[in-house]
């Protein structure tokens, strides 16, 4: 079963190959995690799955081609975190979580209860009810995270895709940012996250390797297979071991 398949035979900007040769399906009820180095094209295959970065390919969502998907169902079943965004400061934090909500509701209608109570619950889910009242813009770099994270959440789709969900998380945040993923997933959802934190997204249930512009392998998580890539790919000074029965890579 599989929530997207991205065909990229090019993604190329001002002629240079940025992301190539690309065939990939995410699995349907899963967490998969996309790790690389700096540079790899994690974050530009991500905008390119969610419809944000015109390629020489087709991604089907659902088996549908993403281009004919009517725009308010497609923004239903296919959330989007991005990285920095920046735009929406001036806005408090509850306003901003109900902006994930626009694409259930009519143009220009006034947000229902079902929608204040769907933002409600991504802002307790991220800890970030508190500041509902606060600008974006006041917020701390981890807090906005947990605002941007709820937003995200308050669609409910089926589909989430997120770029550094993690960045300016504290650790316990980033463990509740994954028991968030794990709750998603147990209730048949798909999240997918570009990540730098090769220690969490070795917990993920799949795991997709990126080395300049294309597939370096993908593969389980635990699988020796995946961790041999991983030091070809990020080279000896990545150390992968087991801590409590957790798959761990650390720099050395
Ligand atoms: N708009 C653009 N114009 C030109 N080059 C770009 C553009 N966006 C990205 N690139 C280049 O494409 C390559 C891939 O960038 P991308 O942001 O997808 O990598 P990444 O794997 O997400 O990297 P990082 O881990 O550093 O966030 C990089 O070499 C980057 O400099």
């Amino acid at each position: 079963m599989t929530a997207l398949h991205a065909r990229i035979r090019h993604l190329r900007v001002d002629g240079r190959d940025l992301v190539h040769d690309i065939d990939l399906r995410l699995p349907r009820g899963r967490w998969t995690a996309i790790v690389g180095p700096n540079g790899a094209g994690k974050s530009t295959l991500l905008r390119a799955m969610a419809g944000l970065q015109p390629f020489e390919g087709e991604v089907l969502l659902d088996g549908r081609p993403l281009a004919q998907w009517p725009s308010r169902e497609r923004a239903r079943h296919l959330a989007w975190m991005g990285q920095q965004e920046t735009g929406a400061d001036d806005l408090t934090a509850l306003d901003v979580v109900l902006l994930g909500r626009l694409p259930h509701r009519p143009w220009l209608a006034p947000p229902t209860a079902a929608d204040r109570a769907a933002a409600h619950a991504a802002m307790q889910a991220t800890q970030s009810w508190e500041w509902r009242d606060r600008r974006l813009g006041s917020l701390s770099g981890g807090e906005r995270q947990r605002v941007l994270l709820a937003r995200t959440l308050a669609v409910d789709a089926p589909l989430t895709l997120m770029d550094e969900p993690l960045a300016h998380l504290d650790p316990p945040h980033q463990a509740d940012w994954m028991a968030v993923v794990r709750q998603r997933v147990s209730a048949g959802h798909s999240v997918v996250s570009v990540l730098h934190e090769l220690h969490l997204a070795l917990q993920a249930d799949h795991l997709v390797l990126m080395a300049h512009g294309t597939l370096a392998h993908t593969g389980a998580p635990a699988d020796p297979d995946t961790h041999a890539a991983l030091q070809l790919v990020f080279g000896p000074r990545l150390h992968i071991a087991q801590i409590d029965g957790r798959w761990v890579a650390l720099p050395l």
